[in-house]
């Protein structure tokens, strides 16, 4: 449990959020940011208990689970540990006067309140760095066999769909400032899931994410979605304009059924099913079915934890059949996925019974002189290998625009 304290030194909202990022970074400790779907402001998570961040299993979704922030990598290895970071200390900046601390914080507020006091002001920000080397990133001629690959193991038969990706190094333009990126995206992205997380071991990610993975809202409705298909938002035309050809209609299809094998196998018939329709994401069109469950109507008291643990990693970010898509992704794709296509998101914050999690996608890692930005396609045994690169670049443009 939470408890309000408040907090309103002589700073504006921003500079209060910075500075608290300032006191996680500085003491060495977890700190994840993030603003939700359409909402206006971004909220806050810190943890004092760094050694309590590390947890192998996927978060719970109950309402009487800890409360924090998921950021949980593509598969869990000793290098990609997942992390569920306890909410010591919350803050929203629509509520910039105070902060909400749990009981192992409250203890520790004098002292919490002076070191955020003696705190240089605007001062560097030492952002955490992945120990490991950045992943290396793939040439064209090397993702255009990858897709080659892919497609030869898709007309063997060894796999139904499989979803490759890449990482590419950009140079950090000069001045860069991961805060200010993140209010960047949130005013270009206000549809997407925008997010700033940092934690040793694991390193800075910053991205804006269009993918729900697992949500339990506070009206207790569970929803997922089948996202998957890609094309350009050409100016002056409406999302609902967009033609699909049967390519993408059967490969977004693929991971709908993906989604309703999941019900099954919990023996759930009672979901809705709407769609599929275009969405916007940026600058490019997806075909999306949505998913709701009202857990007030089914005896699934664990529903959210249960489909969160059958459905990552979904088949929109690793393939069909999972085990075989990822078995051929080790083999083929030459790196380290790190935490691209995990998912992150709050957990029964700032009020206990809401949690969502999204699949972390247009998105970079921050690294002292550099970002490593990430993309993937979904493959049928029809892709195109050169079609296949461009639609990495189109969706490589998302996150890149904070570099420009
Ligand atoms: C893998 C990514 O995106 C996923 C793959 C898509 C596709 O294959 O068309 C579309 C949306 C996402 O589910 C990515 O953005 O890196």
């Amino acid at each position: 449990m939470l408890q309000t304290v408040a907090w309103n030194p002589d700073l504006t909202p921003p500079q209060r959020l910075r500075r608290l990022v300032a006191l996680a970074l500085s003491s060495g400790r977890p700190v994840a940011l993030w603003r939700l779907p359409g909402a206006a402001h971004a909220r806050l998570c810190l943890s004092l208990r760094v050694e309590a961040a590390y947890v192998g299993l996927p978060p719970a979704l109950e309402a009487s689970a800890p409360a924090g922030f998921a950021f949980f990598p593509f598969q869990d290895s000793d290098h990609n540990p997942p992390l569920f970071l306890p909410a010591d200390l919350y803050f929203d900046l629509a509520r910039p006067d105070e902060v909400r601390v749990s009981s192992a914080a409250a203890a520790r507020l004098p002292q919490l309140r002076q070191q955020f006091a003696a705190l240089p002001d605007p001062g560097p920000l030492a952002w955490h760095v992945r120990p490991r080397h950045a992943p290396r990133p793939a040439t064209q001629p090397e993702y255009e066999a990858l897709v080659r690959a892919g497609v030869a193991a898709m007309r063997a038969g060894t796999v139904q769909k499989v979803v490759s990706s890449r990482a590419v190094h950009r140079a950090l333009p000069e001045g860069f400032d991961a805060l200010r990126a993140f209010e960047e995206l949130q005013a270009r992205y206000p549809t997407a899931f925008v997010s700033l997380v940092s934690a040793p071991g694991a390193g800075t990610w910053l991205g804006a994410t269009p993918e729900v993975l697992a949500e339990v809202g506070e009206d207790q409705v569970f929803r997922t979605m089948a996202l998957a298909g890609t094309q350009p938002l050409l100016p002056g035309h409406a999302p609902s304009e967009a033609i699909w050809r049967q390519k993408e209609i059967e490969e977004q299809a693929l991971v709908a059924r993906y989604i309703v094998n999941c019900f099954k196998q919990l023996r759930l018939r009672e979901y809705q099913e709407t769609g599929p329709r275009t969405v916007a994401a940026g600058d490019v069109l997806h075909l999306r079915t949505d998913f709701a469950v009202d857990l007030h109507n089914v005896p699934f008291a664990t529903l959210g934890t249960d489909m969160l643990r059958l459905l990552h990693p979904t088949s929109a970010v690793s393939g069909m059949p999972r085990q075989a898509a990822l078995d051929f992704l080790k083999q083929h794709e030459g790196y380290d996925r790190a935490y691209y296509a995990g998912f992150l998101g709050p957990v029964n914050l700032p009020e206990p019974g809401a949690s969502r999690l999204y699949v972390n996608l247009r998105c970079l890692q921050l690294r002292p002189q550099q970002a490593v930005l990430y993309a993937g396609t979904g493959l049928t045994p029809d892709s195109d290998p050169t079609k296949e690169w461009q639609e990495t670049e189109l969706k490589l443009r998302t996150i890149g625009a904070v570099l420009e």
